[in-house]
């Protein structure tokens, strides 16, 4: 079976590649997905400096304010509890530490003054309570107190302004953060929108364009198989392409085998310079018509080197910017087999009466066309009988073909010669004017007398010769039977001599 050339893989190889702007599409919209998570865990994230800013703001605040460094300080200077002064420290710590951090983090000018100010305080407040510890019971807890005072008024200020400061930058930073996630929603929704359909409407115009190109393939590839005559796809230098199933058959090569090969190999080597020049010129624009001319018959070349007759219709295209054609090959072999039993005369093998009527009907509209003379000779062999009856049926054949052997043999390349009938054969000679068909018949009377033929009898020829005038043209009835008249009237003369009458009947005699 021969190859079918829509070619499957190629067909799954398209689809996926159709298929890829969609998942590129539902991978966006991953990454965008992605994307708003990112920015959304970033917002309440420590890593994230405003953030860490914000809950070290908190921690200061926490270690400073109620049950922090400022209530265990108070609470130790009035109770003298040690525990307070312990819990005074590591609420101290707590908030040296995170104000550190704030040190670290906090670069302007104005959050490094706000910062200075509390660290001054703080550290005021390290002062005192290491006064207080050292004075405890020394002193009456008024008194203790009073001493101990610090003025945190500033540093309060400080603090407001510190908050202020960074809760603002968290929220600049936050509404930046759902500006990038509105405007991702907005792409989101863009590709959602006005992509995907744009690309679902693209994929299906896509796989619909492919599903025509893949059933016309199919069609093609079918008819191509299917045709009776072979069929070769050939490049401008001769390689074949493709070639069907017939072409194998015809070309007697294995499926395969023609592939690659130039299409000359399969034409007979005596006219395969004719074919390489005919298809350089035919392929040099586009057109189609069949390779023939009236007297070359084409013979193609089989693998095992027989030949067989062709007939070939040729279409030159350019495809794919390349010079292509695709060459459409009848074996015509046995059609000419039949066509030659049917036109030719079994004896002599030199054409029968119905092909002389096909030909003679020819070169009439020949005549009509190019206006040029037509003569017809009309040759009778006399005392033909003698020698069938003396030699025999057989003698009086071989005879017969020797005779139609010799006539062939001079008469012009462009003259038909044919059997009449019995023993009378008749030559018809285009573009031969009156006067040299006259001296044609009598070369061939003459030549035929002087010939020595392997019977010893008096056999002789007497011609009868008729032209058809283009400016008093005859009809095919009249034209024969004009020569037939002029062979009666050399018979009746005496016989192995030439008559001709013209399209005016009249006679002249050689
Ligand atoms: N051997 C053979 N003889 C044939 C064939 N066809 C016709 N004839 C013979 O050809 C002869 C033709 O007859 P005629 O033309 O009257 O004989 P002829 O002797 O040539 O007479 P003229 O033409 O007057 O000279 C007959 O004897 C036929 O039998 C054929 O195919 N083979």
């Amino acid at each position: 079976m021969h190859k079918d050339y829509s070619d499957k893989s190629a067909l799954l190889t398209i689809y996926a590649i159709s298929a890829v702007p969609l998942f590129l599409v539902v991978y966006l919209l991953f990454t965008q997905i992605n994307d708003v998570n990112s920015i959304k865990m970033e917002a309440v994230s420590l890593s994230n400096p405003n953030i860490a800013n914000a809950n070290e703001l908190a921690k200061l605040e926490r270690s400073l304010g109620y049950v922090g460094f400022i209530h265990h300080f108070k609470n130790y200077v009035i109770r003298g509890d040690i525990n307070y002064y312990a819990q005074a420290q590591k609420s101290f710590a707590s908030a040296e530490q995170a104000l550190l951090k704030l040190q670290e983090n906090l670069t302007s000018a104005d959050d490094i003054k706000s910062l200075n100010i509390i660290q001054e305080t703080l550290e005021k407040y390290s002062d005192m309570l290491t006064y207080a510890r050292d004075n405890m019971g020394l002193e009456n807890v008024r008194a203790l107190d009073q001493q101990i005072k610090v003025s945190d008024l500033e540093a309060e200020q400080a603090l407001i302004v510190l908050r202020k400061n960074i809760q603002s930058r968290a929220t600049s930073y936050q509404a930046d953060a759902d500006k990038r996630i509105e405007s991702i929603y907005h792409n989101t929704l863009y590709i959602g929108l006005v992509i995907i359909p744009f690309l679902l409407f693209s994929t299906w115009l896509i796989v619909r364009a492919v599903k025509k190109l893949s059933t016309s393939t199919s069609e093609l590839t079918t008819i191509f198989n299917a045709s009776p005559d072979a069929i070769l796809y050939v490049e401008q230098d001769g390689t074949i392409l493709k070639a069907n199933s017939v072409a194998y058959s015809i070309f007697g090569y294995q499926s395969t085998e023609l592939k690659g090969l130039k299409v000359e190999m399969l034409i007979a080597p005596e006219i395969r310079s004719k074919h390489i020049k005919y298809r350089d010129s035919f392929s040099e624009k586009e057109q189609s018509r069949e390779m023939a001319d009236r007297t070359t018959q084409i013979f193609g070349l089989k693998k095992d080197g027989t030949k067989v007759e062709l007939k070939i219709a040729i279409a030159s295209k350019v495809i794919d910017g390349k010079k292509r054609s695709v060459c459409v090959v009848k074996d015509i072999t046995q059609h000419k087999k039949l066509e030659r039993k049917a036109y030719n005369d079994h004896l002599t093998a030199i054409s029968n009466r119905r092909h002389f009527d096909t030909l003679l009907a020819q070169e009439l509209k020949r005549l009509d066309r190019e206006r040029n003379p037509l003569s017809l000779l009309m040759i009778d062999i006399d005392n033909f009988k003698t020698l069938n009856d003396h030699l025999g049926h057989t003698a009086g054949d071989e005879a017969l073909v020797n005779i139609a052997q010799f006539l062939q043999h001079h008469t012009r390349e462009y003259d038909h010669l044919a059997r009449w009938g019995g023993d009378e054969f008749v030559l018809l000679c285009p573009n031969l004017s009156a006067e040299d068909a006259l001296k044609q018949a009598e070369r061939i009377r003459q030549q035929f007398a002087s010939v020595n033929f392997p019977w010893d009898f008096d056999i002789t020829l007497s011609i009868g010769v008729a032209t058809n005038s283009p400016d008093n043209p005859m009809s095919d009835k009249v034209f024969l039977e004009a020569a037939d008249k002029a062979v009666y009237m050399a018979k009746d003369a005496g016989k192995n001599q030439c008559i001709h009458i013209n399209s005016e009947s009249k006679v002249e005699v050689t």
